[in-house]
């Protein structure tokens, strides 16, 4: 098979030749090489890049709402400034009242006004910063939805794709929230460092370097974390992923009555029970690493913050400032803390989501770079298959093993065989869903495209989706770019015998069905099986695929269907999938698959005669109704 997925379980690994070198891929390299001096060095340079490429992502979600929140910023960074200088304002008018150059009242209004500013700027930060937030994790939502539209399906069947797209869907709903504040936080911050500095450099420029002393351990230390959440995130995937599946059998309503029957909620929740407590167990050790972290980081800042109040002393004593001076380098010092305290957990914050937002550029780079768009083409002739294999990802034996089949223009063909002989994986190679390993498949003659296979193909599962949307949706979703004009509804619906259906619901086409997410009307099993073969005709191609479409149907319903299963189709070619024997006996041909190899082939009466595999299963059935 042609996919670059198909012999390894893990799409990242496979991928890792294709890795595309954008700057969050670049940055997660650097961050996870070895720890040392010559690292900090690194940490430091690709800093820089980390931000900018954070600001790139946030600003192409919103660019209004970036600018809104830069703005914040600096008037949070100005107001910052303005309570230093009215503190001293005020400090001067109290303690040295003669050479004051305000009064007490002004000073102190002054001081009321900037502490007023500040606060009400940082409530309106919070509020922006949450709408940023959401838009960017609209755009990341977008992206990951992108890449798996994009995802062939035997990417997507792939354990790897499904534990990647865990991992970044568990993340791709906080991170760039995390991202958007730690980015809000690191300008605010870094524009406050830069002026509380500038205050202090004016009264002892030593106090500076105290302060930012804190940094340099407070970085390695995110470092660290950053490395620790992200192990821990991909030792845990695989757990949240039985975990979720869990919550979905235990909550979701098609799982509800089976599971009253067979009381199996007590047991399926002490496995639930049990996948709590091993998370619980790593999540405790996690959460202590962690607290070790941000227990080193705080005492790193509150060393340099008592060492810089020192050195105020120790000027004041000496004679080298006043204590109006003094009292506003106090200010500012707590202020120049508190604003490095927010710069050095905003970097961590960066560093910390720099491997998950890496993990998501791998993901989004694992799907081919843009959605095959097919044609659809006409069968004049028919469609041939020769010597097709095909082998599922970490299987032994190929499900398709040399296969020759075809279905001529207006044909209706049958495959027949017992239990994983390999019909629906032959069905999914005929409609274009997966490419075959070996062997050709070529349209009309002539080797036609995937994508062009695709769009000229219908298929119907039997496990077919059961939209909870209106009877009419789950129609016309097989062709969205047709419109859906009432006389091609109404010919699918009364070719699939779903008229009787609309007549009985209360809004016909326009009733919502289902009753997840509405009280809508439910239809029973056989009746949504009408609707799902609705959707196949409405879809209008020259070749359909129904397996099993009859699963569900009762004996009337089942005779209806195949007595005049050619005026159902109206001229279009058929692949029928079914166990039912009696429905597949008109079939112009039918293939008896086993073991993956056609073993036989004819139209029903010849087989009859041979008595083969094929004879022995219709006879075994045909018994059992005697
Ligand atoms: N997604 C998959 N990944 C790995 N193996 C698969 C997958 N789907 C099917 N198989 C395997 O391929 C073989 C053929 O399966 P397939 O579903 O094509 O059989 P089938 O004839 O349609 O069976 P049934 O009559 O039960 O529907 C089986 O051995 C099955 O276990």
């Amino acid at each position: 098979m042609s996919s670059r997925y198909n012999h390894s379980p893990n799409v990242l690994v496979t991928l890792s030749n294709r890795y595309r070198h954008n700057s969050w891929n670049t940055l997660s390299r650097r961050y996870h090489s070895t720890v040392g001096i010559t690292s900090i060095a690194r940490a430091s340079a690709a800093t820089p890049r980390l931000i900018a490429a954070a600001t790139r992502e946030v600003a192409a979600a919103d660019r209004f709402g970036t600018v809104t929140a830069a703005i914040y910023q600096i008037v949070g960074a100005v107001g910052a400034l303005g309570v230093v200088a009215a503190s001293k304002l005020t400090f001067d008018a109290l303690l040295q009242p003669e050479s004051a150059r305000f009064g007490l009242t002004v000073s102190l209004l002054a001081l009321a006004f900037m502490t007023a500013l500040t606060g009400s700027v940082g409530a309106l930060q919070t509020q922006q910063h949450r709408l940023l937030g959401e838009r960017v994790s609209q755009r990341v939502w977008d992206r990951v939805l992108d890449t798996t539209a994009r995802a062939d399906l035997v990417t997507y069947e792939s354990a790897g794709f499904a534990t990647s797209l865990e991992r970044v869907q568990q993340n791709a709903l906080t991170r760039p929230f995390a991202v958007t504040t730690a980015l809000l936080g690191l300008t605010g911050s870094l524009l406050g460092v830069v002026t509380m500095s500038a205050v202090l450099i004016g009264v002892e420029p030593l106090l500076v370097p105290i302060l930012l002393a804190a940094g340099l351990p407070a970085v390695l230390l995110a470092r660290w974390a950053s490395r620790t959440e992200f192990a821990f995130a991909h030792r845990l995937t695989p757990l949240f992923r039985r975990r979720n599946y869990l919550r979905q059998l235990l909550t979701q309503r098609p799982y509800a009555a089976e599971l009253r029957a067979f009381h199996s909620t007590k047991p399926l929740r002490e496995r639930h029970r049990e996948l709590n407590a091993g998370i619980n167990v790593q999540l405790r050790q996690q959460v202590r690493r962690r607290q070790l972290i941000a227990g080193l980081t705080t005492i790193g800042v509150a060393l340099s913050l008592t060492a810089a109040l020192l050195a105020i002393i120790g000027l004041v004593r000496s004679g080298r400032i006043d204590l109006p001076a003094a009292g506003a380098a106090a200010i500012a010092v707590r202020l120049l803390s508190s604003q490095l305290g927010t710069l050095f957990t905003s970097i961590g914050g960066l560093l910390e989501s720099a491997p998950f937002l890496a993990d998501l550029e791998r993901f989004v780079a694992s799907a081919p770079p843009s959605p095959a768009t097919g044609e659809k083409r006409p069968l004049r002739q028919g469609i041939v298959l020769r010597d097709i294999s095909f082998r599922y990802p970490e299987q032994d034996r190929p499900a398709v093993d040399a296969v020759d089949i075809e279905i001529g223009a207006g044909e209706v063909v049958a495959l027949v065989g017992e239990n994983g002989s390999g019909k629906t994986t032959l069905a999914k190679i005929v409609a274009g869903l997966y490419d075959p390993d070996l062997g050709t498949r070529r349209w009309d003659g002539a080797d036609a495209p995937p994508a062009d296979i695709r769009a000229s193909v219908t298929v119907i599962f039997q496990d077919f989706v059961r939209y909870q949307m209106t009877l009419r949706d789950n129609i016309t979703i097989s062709d969205g770019d047709r419109p859906g004009d009432e006389e091609s509804v109404h010919d699918a619906a009364r070719r699939a015998g779903v008229l009787g259906v609309t007549r009985e619901l209360p809004h016909g086409l326009d009733t919502m069905l289902g009753r997840d997410l509405d009280e809508g009307s439910d239809l029973s099993g056989g009746q949504w099986q009408r609707v799902a073969l609705a959707r196949a005709l409405y879809r209008d191609t020259s070749l359909v695929v129904l397996d099993e479409p009859a699963a569900a149907l009762d004996p009337r319903a089942e005779h209806e269907l195949f007595a005049d299963v050619r005026a159902m189709l109206g001229g279009r070619a058929a692949l029928l999938i079914s166990h039912r024997f009696s429905s597949t006996r008109m079939a112009d041909r039918i293939y008896v698959l086993d073991a993956g190899r056609v073993v036989e082939c004819g139209t029903h009466d010849e087989l009859m005669v041979g008595a083969g595999q094929y004879a022995e299963l219709y006879r075994l059935q045909s018994a059992a109704y005697r």
